[in-house]
């Protein structure tokens, strides 16, 4: 977390102070530090090296234009999940040649967009889909590459609902049915297979997963080149976790360096999606304490950041360090951090060792992915607005939402129905 770090008792997110964006731009506030994007993106250039590849970042950990711009700048590939993320891709000056294209339920419509702008493959996950997708493109004359997205069935050993490649989950062709489902997509003339595709969960804090996963998917690369079926690119999905209290996840160099070593002398290259371990510690979110409610069995500080701002704790039980952006003497106590949301969930941190006062700013660490992406306007509330720091320059890359903008677009049904 060298990017946030406390000068004097301070909090700073690189050479600006935190306390100065809050007062500026006013609470909930996401802050993001482009030297922290840069860095984490580069890890994975740098690790990748000379072999043949992309870095596609996960546009869904954060999806914000700046953001995307400033990956894009340094050459990053996308992954998306729908046209919305591909339109944001393109509007940041991503290269569609250079975006994968996943997910489970991709419309012929979404199809059609892609294809027109060439994205570089799609990651097929399901026998259907390769059908429907084969004749989208043959309806528009062109080819579309494709990977199939196989599930390995590796215990990923994180949190039930980030977890995807079991059999029971969603996600992907079983990879005992895939041999069968490469050699009919490969007889399709719409259809040109490139790769194989697997992405077995997120926040993943051990190799050995991952590891399973890709001898599975080697296995497959053989059996597929005695079906004649010659696999080009391996994608490996995203899924590197990061620290958000004591986790040590691999070293992103390590846990490539693993990947390149089973490859053997088999001429594939690598795709990898990675989404929280280059967004995640390079955001966080600014909050303001509005009340304090010490109870005879908890002590309540109400902040006016909620679980529409942030879902994970709410929905993963997900643990993110929650740190004051002033430091102050005196003695702590434990604070339930919870926000103005009518819903027992809405909380952002339990227990806190803090010594607080009313009007306190705090930051809610390692929120840079899955932060703002996941936000929603529930009880009405105004997404937060964002900030990218640079150096000692910030600047706004999303505005707060306005109350106004909730509800355009409406119809007040009572007026349509009043009698003429
Ligand atoms: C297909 C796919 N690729 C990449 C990612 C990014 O994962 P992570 O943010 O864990 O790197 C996800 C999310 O888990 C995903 O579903
Ligand atoms: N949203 C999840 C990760 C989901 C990964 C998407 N496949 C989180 O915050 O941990």
């Amino acid at each position: 977390m060298q990017d946030f770090t406390e000068h004097n008792g301070q909090l700073f997110a690189e050479q600006v102070s935190l306390t100065e964006l809050a007062e500026q731009h006013g609470t909930p506030l996401y802050v993001y530090s482009r030297a922290a994007f840069s860095r984490h993106y580069q890890d994975y250039a740098n690790a990748l090296g000379d072999h043949p590849g992309m870095i596609c970042y996960a546009v869904k950990a954060n999806s914000n234009i700046a953001v995307l711009n400033v990956l894009a700048q340094l050459g990053a590939g996308f992954d998306i999940v729908s046209e919305g993320e591909l339109e944001r891709v393109l509007l940041a000056g991503g290269d569609p040649a250079r975006v994968v294209f996943s997910g489970v339920g991709k419309t012929p419509a979404e199809m059609r967009r892609a294809l027109d702008v060439g994205v570089h493959c799609f990651n097929v996950e399901s026998e259907a889909e390769v059908d429907v997708l084969a004749a989208v493109a043959a309806e528009m004359g062109k080819v579309a590459r494709v990977s199939l997205r196989v599930n390995p069935d590796v215990d990923a050993n994180t949190h039930p609902y980030i977890s995807t490649g079991l059999k029971e989950n969603k996600f992907g062709i079983d990879i005992a049915e895939a041999p069968r489902v490469y050699a009919h997509a490969n007889q399709l003339a719409a259809l040109q297979v490139v790769g194989i595709d697997c992405h077995i969960g997120s926040q993943l804090t051990e190799l050995s997963p991952f590891v399973d996963a890709l001898d599975r998917v080697l296995q497959l690369v053989d059996q597929l080149a005695e079906q004649g079926i010659t696999i080009k690119h391996l994608d490996l999905g995203g899924g590197l976790g990061v620290t958000y209290k004591d986790e040590q996840p691999p070293a992103v160099a390590d846990y490539m360096q693993a990947i390149k070593q089973r490859l053997g002398n088999r001429p594939l290259s690598l795709i990898f999606e990675p989404g929280r371990s280059i967004a995640a510690n390079a955001g966080v979110l600014l909050t303001k304490v509005e009340y304090l409610k010490p109870t005879p069995h908890k002590n309540f500080a109400i902040i006016d950041a909620a679980m529409n701002d942030n879902i994970r704790p709410s929905l993963y039980q997900a643990w993110q360090d929650i740190r004051p952006l002033q430091r102050r003497e005196g003695d702590t106590q434990s604070w339930d951090l919870v926000g103005p949301v009518c819903e027992t969930g809405d909380f952002l941190g339990k227990e806190r060792q803090l010594n607080l006062q009313t009007g306190d700013f705090l930051a809610v660490m390692s929120s840079g992915a899955y932060g703002f992406t996941m936000s929603s306007n529930y009880n009405s509330r105004p997404r937060a607005a964002e900030v990218m720091v640079d150096g000692d320059q910030a600047s706004v890359v999303r505005a707060r939402e306005s109350l106004a903008s909730l509800t355009q677009g409406e119809v007040l049904l009572s007026q349509q129905l009043k009698p003429s």
